[in-house]
């Protein structure tokens, strides 16, 4: 299977730590790939070195063949950062038609990308008015207008209601099948059962690069909780 995103050997420093040592991972092309791991272990400096705006140390990060952070990938990576990257003194439609102007579609993606997050009704409203979740859903609106063919997306379900975070993740499965791919990070283990494949990451390496199923299987129990817990604490073992 073809890799949409290519990490080898990163290193990034964060202030005086060494955040990320020699990190090699492949993410495949339309597939969800999960990104676990206790809060500290790195996943955002990922997804940072990703979409391009950490400064790396060492290694090389390569998404769809070119090298992460080129002009060229900009229209091609839907990234959602943990705030919401929206202007609050715009309307949802105002700020979705911004990010389709930038991404040289018309205006009826940025109606279609309101729609698909559930936020038709709110369209009018000013950003700065919306609750928490609905903001985190007018941010997966902007960086879905336009298709782009990989979604990069940092605990994009945070603050929502169940129902929601299941239609979002029924709407992830429906842009995999659609060929886009998706990298997700996540705290929440039902989601992660959710994803084809998990890198599970702790200080900065990676613990496990697999499936849930084989995850599961490999910690000995059928309970995700428990199998990060298991592949964690085994991790800090060793
Ligand atoms: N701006 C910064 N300056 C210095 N160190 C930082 C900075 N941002 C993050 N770090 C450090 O980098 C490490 C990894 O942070 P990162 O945000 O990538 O973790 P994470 O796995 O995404 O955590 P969480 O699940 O809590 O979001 C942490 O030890 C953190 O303290």
């Amino acid at each position: 299977m073809a890799d949409a995103i290519t990490v080898t050997e990163l290193v990034v420093r964060r202030g005086k730590a060494t955040v990320l040592d020699g990190l090699t991972c492949r993410i495949a092309a339309g597939r969800i790939t999960g990104l676990l791991g206790p809060s500290g272990a790195g996943k955002t400096t990922l997804i940072r070195a990703v979409v391009g705006v950490q400064v790396v140390r060492a290694g090389t990060v390569t998404v769809l063949g070119r090298p992460a952070g080129t002009p060229a990938l900009r229209d091609k990576i839907g990234y959602v950062s943990q705030s919401p990257s929206i202007y609050l003194d715009l309307t949802v439609a105002e700020n979705t038609n911004y990010f389709a102007a930038v991404a040289g579609v018309d205006r009826s993606a940025a109606r279609a990308a309101i729609e698909q997050v559930g936020l038709a009704e709110a369209a009018g409203q000013l950003a700065g008015n919306l609750s928490g979740g609905q903001q985190s859903r007018a941010s997966l609106a902007c960086a879905i207008v336009g298709d782009p063919p990989v979604l990069v997306l940092d605990e994009p379900t945070v603050g929502l209601d169940p129902v929601l975070r299941e239609e979002l993740w029924d709407f992830f499965a429906q842009r995999a099948r659609d060929g886009v791919s998706v990298l997700v990070s996540s705290h929440v283990m039902d989601e992660a059962n959710r994803c084809d494949t998990l890198l599970l990451m702790r200080a900065g390496e990676l613990l496990a690069d697999e499936t849930p199923a084989a995850i599961k299987q490999r910690a000995g129990t059928d309970d995700m909780d428990r199998a990060f817990l298991n592949l964690i604490r085994a991790g800090a073992a060793r």
